[in-house]
């Protein structure tokens, strides 16, 4: 039976010191409610760091015992794992780069050390528990590079990764000087997860540009996977919350609680500290509340709740002093005896606590400057049972992308947040429920449990679609059954495509020369069997490149024929009427003029405009406005539009390599028939195959051909095999 392990950097529990003894005490969080009904299960399990240093070997021992009975298993960590993993790499790279916040990156080779030496101490730990099926979910931006070190030990493991934070653009990821590898780490995964549409479409954007792999529609192709990435945005445990607030024990702490504020307005503030969370930049637009509203004064209070938080790293430190400045400032000029402007907690409270909170507060204010999801607003609104109270809410956190209803403000605009402060107090109370009741009945829908059986289900569903892929995969089993085939054959043809199929590409296509290995495998081949040459290329290139060969060449995708034995003349395979050419010559042409790199290609029956050479980005930018363009001029002219490898060619519909194929074959009878070929040009050559024939496709793309193959090295070693 396979199992399913979890993987975070903290495991759900915290560990305290108390008189000389550990003591846990178990999270309620958001995660671990919503991943219980997983790790909980059979024997499945929870890996991660209990959240404090052990040294002593008897201790661990006995921690090792007790969180076995929890169905969790610790990783330890080092004093100089913390300061260098947690404290340096993690949060004080890759929090501040992924939340914008650049100016307090570091960038301290030492720290990126500590970083891959506790990813893999993660990774050892698993590899003691996991076995070469079981399912891992990797949670977050401390692990980036687990996925990969796993996929390398357990090739078949089906593994997940989920980011909390956000992903930032390109343009921030590029300035950490491990960018390629952790974004490759990432790549090891079948499945990547982030909150919303944006975290996802940097990612692919990044790890199209940093490590070259290109995607369509959420998918990477990978050398040998189709990786998913897709968006969840992460949900609440609803009905806890809405239960809680009702709840007896909640009910006499709001009861208790409001004699102390009596009936003032109030504004509930919650945060870890963090300099993403915007706390400085709230107390300041209160503090512009006040002074441009003394009608408020002594009828509206702030309940500001700080989590501490990494306290260690010095911008937190920082950050720490700032908001106690503030709060100092504010309430010494606004206090009076019965009215202070805001109640500041620096501590945790418990749920039920915190429950009452949410439930007696009028308005939630959460304007992060950044945050990747924000349970905090959800919270609050599964907490208001009777639909009342206000939810301000920044547009800058990801929850602001399913909360539409809320008021959504820019935390960087502060006048706008006074003004949405200032609206949320005097709001009609059935616009009120109007908005509460729309996005309750969404996180009542998305909630934390659905959040987890999205993720699961589509993780099986990339699982599905990788396997249906690699089962036509042309492994040792197929080769030895091709060459067998082949060996015994009286008359066997070979259809063998150019570019991308017998070599790989060039970012100057003339610079694609045969090498002398191909020149080799071609000869052998030749001498064997009937080979052909298929592509998309002009004749004269081919005609110079296989000189002296013995072998048949289609040109420009079946406009012209070259037969072994007709010695240097080409034949016209298609009658080919170009008068079309000069209209859309002119147009590729403009389009060459605004954009840098790009280039024509002409040949007899097609024209092609390259983009490989052009700024990435820019390049499929253009080549979309192209493509409409020319879409719309080749309905007169009976053309075809066609998208290849960083190509568009405009040509004539009826000459494709299927139909040269065809026609070279026509008359003759085979008893083995082999094409190899890696683009939708070549699709047409599977489709015109007999049935018995091999049809191959290089790359893990969709396809007519009845198997697939994984690179140009691949198709190389086949090749050779058939005449070894
Ligand atoms: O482990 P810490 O350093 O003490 O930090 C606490 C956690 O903070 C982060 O939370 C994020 O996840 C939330 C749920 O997906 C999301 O709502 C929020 O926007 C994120 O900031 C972090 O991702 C965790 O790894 C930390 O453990
Ligand atoms: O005294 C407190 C204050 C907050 N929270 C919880 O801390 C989490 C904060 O999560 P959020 O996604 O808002 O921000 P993060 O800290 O993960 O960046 C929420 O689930 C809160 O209920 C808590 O357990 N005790
Ligand atoms: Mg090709």
């Amino acid at each position: 039976m396979s199992k399913t392990i979890i993987v975070s950097n903290r495991l759900p529990i915290s560990l305290r010191h108390r008189n000389g003894r550990f003591e846990f005490k178990p999270s309620a969080g958001g995660l671990a409610t919503g991943l219980g009904s997983i790790y909980k299960e059979g024997d499945n399990i929870w890996i991660g760091w209990p959240g404090n240093t052990v040294d002593d070997p008897e201790q661990r021992a006995e921690i090792i015992l007790e969180l076995h009975d929890l169905k969790m298993a610790p990783v330890f960590l080092s004093k100089e794992d913390v300061e260098e993993f947690y404290e340096g790499f993690s949060n004080e790279t890759l929090w501040p780069a992924f939340h914008y916040f650049t100016q307090y990156m570091i960038y301290n080779p030492e720290h990126w050390e500590a970083y891959v030496r506790v990813n893999q101490k993660f990774c050892d730990a698993i590899l003691k528990k996991a076995g070469p099926d079981d399912t891992i979910w990797i949670h977050d931006y401390q692990l980036l590079l687990l996925p990969q070190m796993l996929r390398e030990v357990l090739p078949n493991a089906t593994i997940a990764f989920f980011q909390h934070i956000p992903f930032p653009s390109y343009e921030i990821i590029r300035m950490i000087p491990w960018r390629k590898e952790l974004l490759a780490g990432m790549c090891g995964a079948d499945l990547i997860g982030f909150h919303t549409y944006d975290d996802m479409r940097h990612f692919l954007s990044a790890v199209g540009r940093i490590n070259g792999l290109s995607s369509e529609s959420g998918y990477i192709q990978a050398e040998n996977r189709i990786i998913n990435v897709d968006s969840f945005p992460m949900g609440i445990d609803y009905d806890k919350f809405a239960k809680q607030a009702k709840s007896k024990r909640t009910l006499s702490f709001v009861e208790e609680f409001g004699k102390q504020v009596e009936d003032q307005k109030l504004l509930l503030t919650i945060d870890r500290l963090d300099y993403s969370k915007g706390i400085p930049q709230r107390i300041q637009a209160f503090n512009q509340l006040l002074e441009q509203h003394k009608e408020l004064h002594g009828k509206v209070s702030m309940i500001m709740i700080v989590v501490p938080s990494r306290d260690k790293v010095q911008s937190y430190k920082e950050l720490k002093e700032e908001i106690d400045l503030l709060v100092g400032r504010i309430n010494s000029e606004y206090s009076t005896l019965n009215w202070v402007p805001v109640h500041y907690f620096y501590r945790s409270f418990p749920f039920e606590e915190l429950s009452a909170f949410y439930n007696m507060s009028d308005i939630a204010l959460v304007t992060p400057l950044r945050d990747g999801m924000n349970l905090v607003c959800k919270e609050f609104v599964a907490s208001k049972t009777d639909q009342t109270g206000v939810l301000i809410l920044s547009e800058m956190a990801g929850a602001s992308k399913e909360l539409q209803d809320a008021i959504l403000v820019n935390p960087n605009d502060r006048q706008g947040v006074v003004d949405a402060i200032f609206n949320a107090l005097s709001m009609p109370l059935d616009e009120q429920i109007a908005r509460m009741n729309s996005m309750q009945e969404s996180l009542k829908k998305y909630d934390v449990f659905q959040w987890v059986k999205v993720f699961m289900d589509r993780l099986d569903h990339v699982k599905k679609k990788q396997e249906e892929l690699t089962s036509k995969d042309v492994d040792t089993k197929v080769m030895n059954e091709i060459q067998a085939s082949f060996k015994k054959a009286k008359k066997a043809i070979l259809f063998l495509d150019y570019d991308g199929t017998l070599t790989g590409f060039h970012s100057d296509p003339q610079k694609a020369v045969p090498d002398d290995e191909l020149r080799g495998i071609v000869k052998d081949l030749s001498e064997l069997a009937q080979v052909v040459i298929i592509s998309g290329r002009d004749k004269d290139t081919l005609g110079r490149w296989f000189e002296g060969q013995h072998i048949d060449m289609i040109a420009e995708h079946g406009v012209w024929v070259k037969k072994k034995e007709d010695k240097g003349d080409w034949e016209l395979y298609a009658e080919v009427e170009d008068g079309w050419k000069d209209d859309i010559r002119k147009v590729m042409e403009y389009y060459v003029l605004r954009t840098p790199g790009a280039f024509i290609e002409e040949k007899h029956h097609s024209l092609v405009w390259h983009y490989r050479k052009v700024e990435s980005g820019l390049g499929d930018l253009r080549m979309r406005e192209l493509f409409s363009h020319l879409k719309y001029m080749a309905r007169g002219h009976n053309l075809q539009v066609l998208e290849g490898n960083m190509v568009l060619e405009i040509k004539r519909p009826d000459i494709n390599k299927g139909r040269a194929a065809t026609a070279m074959m026509k008359g003759m009878e085979y008893d083995f028939i082999l094409a190899i070929g890696d683009d939708w040009t070549d699709e047409d050559t599977f489709k015109a195959m007999p049935k018995n024939a091999y049809s191959i496709r290089v790359g893990y793309a969709y396809t007519q051909a009845n198997f697939n193959i994984k690179s140009v090295k691949q198709v190389r070693q086949l090749l050779q095999k058939l005449t070894s």
